[in-house]
């Protein structure tokens, strides 16, 4: 089956969502809340299952997906000499692509790792390479010690789900639409297996499109 066809059969969308789109002419904001609530529920369920899904991979597959997403950003990005790119320091079965960060200062570039400094704010991040003393911070998630504030050019976001139009589904923090929102100049690029795709997300007002997604398959 493929995701999508999971997910027909496994949860029903919630009704009139298509009315919540700020693109088919909802307002920024003005949500109905009754609406909202039937998203942030069907959300989570989703959430559930794909995580639950991705869970089943085992090490070599999550490892050969991984290092098919890396020649595929290099296909994407080029020369990526003078770029900060953030990427992420992988938690409950998310892609591991520490090696591919790791290269970037080989290759004129700079590496940035996400941090959590406040609950319910845009992340920041700090520079990283392999001898960046760690700490543990929030949700236990390592994170650079030390180190200036920056903006990256390009932040990969590790997605849990995504659709046909660049929307992400992440841990529901809320954490990626408002660093977006805080620094529109930042270039999003979803990362996660093609088998996450969802026929949509239900986007609402703060959730921010992609500007591409990469999976093990290729670039969306
Ligand atoms: N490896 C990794 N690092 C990352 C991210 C990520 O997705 N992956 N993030 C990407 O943004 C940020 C952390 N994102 C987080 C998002 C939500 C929650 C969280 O507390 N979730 C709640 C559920 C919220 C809800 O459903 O209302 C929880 O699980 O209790 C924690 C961290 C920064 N670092
Ligand atoms: N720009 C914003 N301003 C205020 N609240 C926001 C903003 N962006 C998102 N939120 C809030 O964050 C909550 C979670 O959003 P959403 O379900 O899209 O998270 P997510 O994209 O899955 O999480 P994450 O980016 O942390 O992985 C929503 O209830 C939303 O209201």
């Amino acid at each position: 089956m493929t995701g999508d066809e999971k997910s027909a059969s496994y949860a029903s969308p919630p009704c009139f969502l298509h009315e919540l789109s700020a693109e088919e002419g909802g307002l920024p904001g003005a949500t109905d809340p009754v609406q909202a609530r039937d998203v942030a529920r069907w959300r989570k369920a989703e959430r559930n299952r794909l995580l639950a899904d991705r869970a089943t991979l085992s090490v070599t597959e999550r490892k050969e997906a991984a290092e098919a997403v890396a020649s595929h950003l290099d296909t994407l990005f080029g020369d990526v000499a003078g770029f900060t790119i953030s990427a992420w320091w992988p938690i409950q079965s998310e892609l591991d692509l520490r090696f591919w960060l790791a290269a970037l200062s080989g290759r004129g570039a700079t590496a940035a790792l996400p941090l959590v400094t406040e609950k319910h704010a845009p992340l920041r991040f700090r520079r990283w390479t392999p001898r960046v003393k760690m700490e543990r911070g929030f949700w236990n998630i390592p994170v650079p010690a030390e180190g200036d504030w920056i903006i990256p050019d390009i932040a990969l976001a590790p997605l849990v789900g995504y659709d046909a139009k660049g929307y992400r589904l992440g841990y529901g923090g809320g954490y990626f639409d408002r660093t977006l929102a805080a620094h529109p100049e930042v270039r999003p690029i979803g990362i996660g297996l093609s088998a996450a795709r969802q026929t949509t997300i239900f986007p609402q007002w703060h959730d921010v499109p992609m500007t591409a997604i990469v999976t093990e398959e290729g670039i969306v």
